[in-house]
């Protein structure tokens, strides 16, 4: 069952947080919707937003400023939390910010005490879809995928493994390759073990290399990003998109560093390039 939390009314439309039982990460789990008005929601196109380290559904819908050019375009956006969370959900020991709640990094975790409950890479893919279709009547048929950070590290590759269901993806300063930088390593470590084996089928520069997809990836990443030199390297995916003969612009805005105050800046251009792509 889906409850609503909140609901407000926001350029015309309504923009709600749901919260509903997950079978796949066993306990309650939260969810923005923003859905457009003066539009069929059935047909709509669905742009799915996954958001970065230490978020939840709240960063994206209350930050972005998405739901404006949403509201024109006519499409639906869903904003899903970044971890489990609740009663009985393990944490990093020193409640860091980088592992744990607020850091599901959108794989399946194979490792103990994770394994249970961080399953948010088949929360994304199988489960979510099924509740927006079944559940919330919106159309899966025309779905793209967007995020920011760990979560435009999650679009990729959502959309690389599964280019069917998320047909467009972009993504605003992600971590492009976690197996070569500290967040992902440390991450991966902890959900995956130790065999490297099982951190490149979530990896999407080692992925497009054996998944490219025939959609044109977008990608906007901050020139003055703290992040930028130790965490993201975006080059990285560059060169093996390149390799692979997958297409993709790369932009780098000076000046702009990792926040959403960045994001707001280019969020119309995401937008656009789905609604382009998914018409
Ligand atoms: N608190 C940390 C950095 C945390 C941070 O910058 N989180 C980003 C995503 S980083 C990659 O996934 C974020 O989106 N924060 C929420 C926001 O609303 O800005 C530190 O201080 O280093």
């Amino acid at each position: 069952m889906m409850e609503i939390i909140s609901e407000n009314l926001c350029f015309g439309g309504v923009q709600r947080v749901y919260s509903h039982e997950s079978r796949t990460c066993s306990g309650s789990m939260r969810l923005g919707v923003y859905l457009p008005p003066a539009c069929d929601h059935s047909t709509a196109p669905v742009l799915l937003w996954l958001s970065g380290l230490t978020c939840t559904e709240q960063n994206f819908i209350t930050k972005a400023g998405a739901q404006r050019v949403a509201a024109e375009l006519g499409m639906v956006l869903v904003a899903p939390d970044t971890s489990p969370r609740g009663d009985g959900t393990p944490d990093a020991p020193d409640e860091a910010y980088d592992l744990g709640l607020g850091a599901g990094f959108y794989v399946d975790a194979t490792e103990s005490p994770w394994a249970q409950r961080y399953r948010m890479y088949s929360y994304i893919a199988d489960e979510l879809p099924q509740i927006l279709s079944e559940t919330l009547g919106l159309n899966t048929k025309k779905m793209g995928i967007s995020g920011h950070s760990m979560g435009g590290h999650g679009a990729l590759i959502m959309h690389l493994k599964n280019p069917g269901l998320f047909q467009t993806v972009s993504a605003f300063a992600p971590i492009v390759a976690p197996m070569q930088v500290p967040w992902g390593k440390k991450a991966f470590q902890a959900y995956l073990g130790a065999d490297q084996k099982a951190w490149a089928d979530y990896d999407a520069t080692a992925l497009v290399m054996q998944n490219k997809s025939t959609a044109h990836i977008l990608i906007d990443q901050g020139g003055a990003d703290a992040f930028l030199e130790e965490q993201l390297k975006p080059h990285l995916f560059e060169a093996a998109c390149e390799k692979a003969g997958q297409a993709l612009t790369l932009r780098i805005q000076p000046g702009y560093d990792h926040s959403y105050y960045f994001i707001a800046s280019f969020i119309e251009d995401h937008l656009r390039h789905h609604a382009s792509g998914l018409s």
